[in-house]
């Protein structure tokens, strides 16, 4: 279903309208609206519980939002599961990877392929010849992803005997094997080292460039944020503080005392 509000952007990659959550007696999301340029990398960024990974959640379909409207490549998907949102061309990774640990690091960024892969688990079964022609084109690409990421001496390893900073690798070449056109990362660089996190920045651009994608991603880390995006979205209580560029909200005063709170903001300004 397309649908189109006549409020979105027309060259917007996703367009997020007065979207609200709500547990019980608490609101997390309070009427957030904003728009990701097709092409570009926005940033959203806000304290810890300002409601950064819940609109994440409802734009992948894992929460639906209590009101408001979420288009994706101008499709309706507050109503849609998350498991349909791959064929939508939305993909995502997770604060804290989501890997099958048992299974080798190829199968799980194979499980990316499965939203394109021709056929169904009758096919997937019977191993007709158009599946393991598909299927060999998937493994060769997942192969060239984990290259690409320098993973490819892990790819026949269980993914349990990697690290949390590898996980964060394999899983974004799963999210890459999903062909998407709308990328979310949350909290990419959690848990990486300095020299992971310039690599992470490298890649992210690279494959934004060479997959036409559109990026948001959700993070602590400024530099990356710097780095990376060329807009930024700030969150503070579920609600939307500002939107500038990276270099405007770190410098703006209300940004500044959502993160330190009112009394340390002044201080620092003193
Ligand atoms: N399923 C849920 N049930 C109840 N409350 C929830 C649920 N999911 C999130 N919340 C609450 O929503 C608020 C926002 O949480 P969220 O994880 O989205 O924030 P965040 O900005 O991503 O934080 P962080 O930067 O620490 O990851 C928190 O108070 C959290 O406890």
């Amino acid at each position: 279903m397309t649908t189109t509000t006549g409020t979105e952007a027309p060259d917007a990659a996703l367009s997020v309208r007065d979207v609200s959550l709500r547990f019980g007696g608490i609101t997390v999301l309070d009427g957030v609206s904003f728009d990701a340029p097709r092409g570009g990398i926005l940033g959203l960024v806000g304290p810890n519980g300002a409601g950064k990974t819940s609109l994440f959640n409802c734009i992948s379909g894992h929460y639906q939002p209590t009101a408001g409207s979420i288009l994706v490549n101008g499709t309706e998907t507050v109503r849609t599961r998350a498991w349909r949102m791959a064929q939508l061309g939305l993909a995502r990774t997770f604060q804290h990877p989501a890997l099958r640990l048992d299974a080798t690091v190829l199968e799980n960024v194979m499980l990316g392929a499965h939203s394109w892969l021709p056929g169904g688990p009758v096919s997937w079964s019977l191993r007709l010849p158009a599946t393991r022609r598909q299927e060999r084109e998937a493994r060769a690409t997942a192969l060239e992803l984990l290259d690409r990421t320098g993973l490819a001496w892990a790819a026949s390893m269980p993914a349990d005997e990697l690290s949390h900073g590898l996980h964060k690798g394999v899983e974004l070449c799963r999210a890459l094997l999903s062909r998407p056109r709308l990328l979310l990362l949350d909290e990419p660089a959690a848990g990486l080292s300095h020299g992971e996190v310039e690599a992470l920045i490298g890649t992210v651009r690279e494959v934004r460039r060479e997959f036409e994608l559109t990026v948001v991603v959700v993070e602590h880390h400024m530099g990356l944020i710097s780095a990376l995006t060329d807009r930024v979205v700030v969150l503070d209580h579920g609600a939307k503080l500002m939107e500038g560029t990276a270099a405007e909200a770190q410098s703006d005063s209300r940004v500044v005392e959502a993160y330190l709170g009112k009394e340390a903001a002044a201080d620092e300004s003193a």
